[in-house]
């Protein structure tokens, strides 16, 4: 199969933005079209169907684990709950997952898994059979040594905790290692719960210091208020930034003055939704407005595809920092770049999540635990490590991205990884 063919034969902006960026950055680095036509096909996509009992009626669920590439190690990566998942967006996440893995010099190869449910419009019950008939369905193909799946979007640490007690009971042994991001009374670690946030708020903080006056000042917008969204918004309030807008699903906040996080975050877990936050100088926007405010920083922390080609050229934000996996698409990106505007790639700027799991896992593998502080440190250590790295190669480079930059650094390691295993 040709290497343009690679790209479009699936029916899928997400994918089809992912394949491009990583062929932009494999012409790049001069790593040669096998590298694109090998890393174009993930080696495993299992798909799994979850029967579950409710009420004496039986729903089956679609749960899918993509398992892109091992050459590195182990694969890693979360499980999406979300109703309109498909198989090629996990395709997506999962090609990510490889090169976030890599760019942050973790010995794990790329995954991601998903099952098509909303989790609003079900009986905790219900979540529960769902939760443990997708780690029954898929007890040979993980694993500590073989995939190890943590939280994503709509997953959280009790999803993980009923997964990783029914893994356990199949394989007759408690079995740690084979899930992240767990409750700390069940082998977590408590800097997982933020970690992912945090770790966005050291990239942003970092690149404010490079690309505007620091962080302390800056303003920022912030699309997406759950686990990311709002420990982002935590960390970089206490590091000085003013959050001046926040969305959700349900709707979206602007004061010029900034936000209190935590009081927002109060009102959102009361009523269901940010939107329902009020105060002198608040007033609701909609989401377009928010991601084309008049601000320092847009940071979009929710979903794939919000900014693109449509919206690209109404951006007005001097940086953007991906949290959230794939929020500017191949072709905004190019606008955006012609525009002057920055944008700090996913691999890196979320990558505190899976960082932070693989520093669990090691705990886990040898039965030992770390305190908070010191977790931290190792944590902020392999971070900076990381926008460092990248920032430098993109300052070398000219007509670069700096998604360019962090790609060709993942791509590098997986490449000489795959060489000595004779793979290419
Ligand atoms: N949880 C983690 O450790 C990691 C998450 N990520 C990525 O960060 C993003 C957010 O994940 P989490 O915070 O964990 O999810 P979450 O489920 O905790 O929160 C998602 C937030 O996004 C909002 N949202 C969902 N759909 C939206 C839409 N269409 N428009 C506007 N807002 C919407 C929700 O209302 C909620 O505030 C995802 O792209 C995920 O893949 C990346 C690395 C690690
Ligand atoms: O913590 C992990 O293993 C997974 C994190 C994840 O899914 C992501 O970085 O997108």
């Amino acid at each position: 199969m040709g290497l343009n063919s690679s790209i479009t034969r699936y029916n899928n902006l997400f994918l089809n933005s992912v394949l491009s960026n990583l062929k932009r950055a494999i012409d790049l680095g001069g790593f040669g079209e096998e590298f694109f036509t090998y890393l174009s096909h993930p080696m495993r996509t299992v798909s799994v169907s979850i029967p579950v009992k409710i009420n004496g009626t039986i729903k089956i669920y679609e749960g899918y684990r993509v398992q892109h590439n091992n050459a590195l190690g182990p694969f890693k990566g979360g499980i999406r709950f979300h109703p309109e998942v498909t198989l090629e967006d996990d395709m997506a996440l999962a090609t990510i997952m490889t090169l976030k893995n890599s760019l942050n010099g973790l010995p794990y190869g790329g995954a991601k898994g998903a099952i098509r449910i909303d989790p609003a419009k079900v009986s905790k019950e219900e979540l529960e059979a769902v939760s443990r008939g997708y780690a029954r369905a898929l007890v040979q193909f993980i694993g500590p040594d073989i995939d190890i799946p943590a939280p994503d979007l709509n997953t959280n640490p009790q999803i993980m905790a009923w997964m990783v007690d029914e893994y356990s009971k199949m394989v007759g042994r408690n079995a740690p290692a084979t899930f992240t991001a767990k409750p700390v009374q069940l082998w977590g670690n408590p800097v997982r719960e933020y970690s992912t946030g945090y770790g966005a708020a050291l990239w942003t903080r970092n690149a404010a210091r490079r690309f505007l006056k620091g962080i302390e000042g800056a303003t920022v917008a912030v699309q997406g208020f759950g686990n990311v969204g709002y420990w982002l918004s935590h960390f970089l309030t206490e590091m000085g930034a003013k959050v001046v807008a926040i969305g959700d699903i349900g709707g979206a906040i602007y004061n010029p003055n900034g936000f209190n996080p935590d009081d927002v975050k109060a009102t959102e877990r009361k009523t269901g939704t940010v939107a329902n936050y009020s105060g002198s100088g608040v007033r609701k926007i909609g989401m377009d407005e928010l991601l084309t405010l008049n601000v320092d920083i847009l940071v979009p922390a929710a979903v794939e595809g919000v900014i693109n080609y449509s919206n690209a050229n109404a951006v007005k934000a001097k940086i953007i920092m991906e949290a959230a996996n794939g929020p500017v698409t191949a072709d905004a990106e190019e606008v955006l770049y012609k525009r002057g505007i920055y944008v700090f790639p996913d691999i890196g700027v979320n990558a505190g999540g899976v960082v932070m799991s693989y520093l669990e896992w090691v705990e886990n593998l040898q039965w030992f635990i770390w305190d908070e502080e010191e977790t931290k440190k190792k944590l902020d250590y392999m971070i900076t490590n990381a926008f460092n790295r990248v920032y430098d190669r993109w300052q070398k480079m000219s007509g670069a991205t700096i998604r360019d930059a962090a790609y060709i650094d993942a791509l590098d390691r997986i490449y000489q990884a795959m060489k000595w295993r004779g793979w290419i």
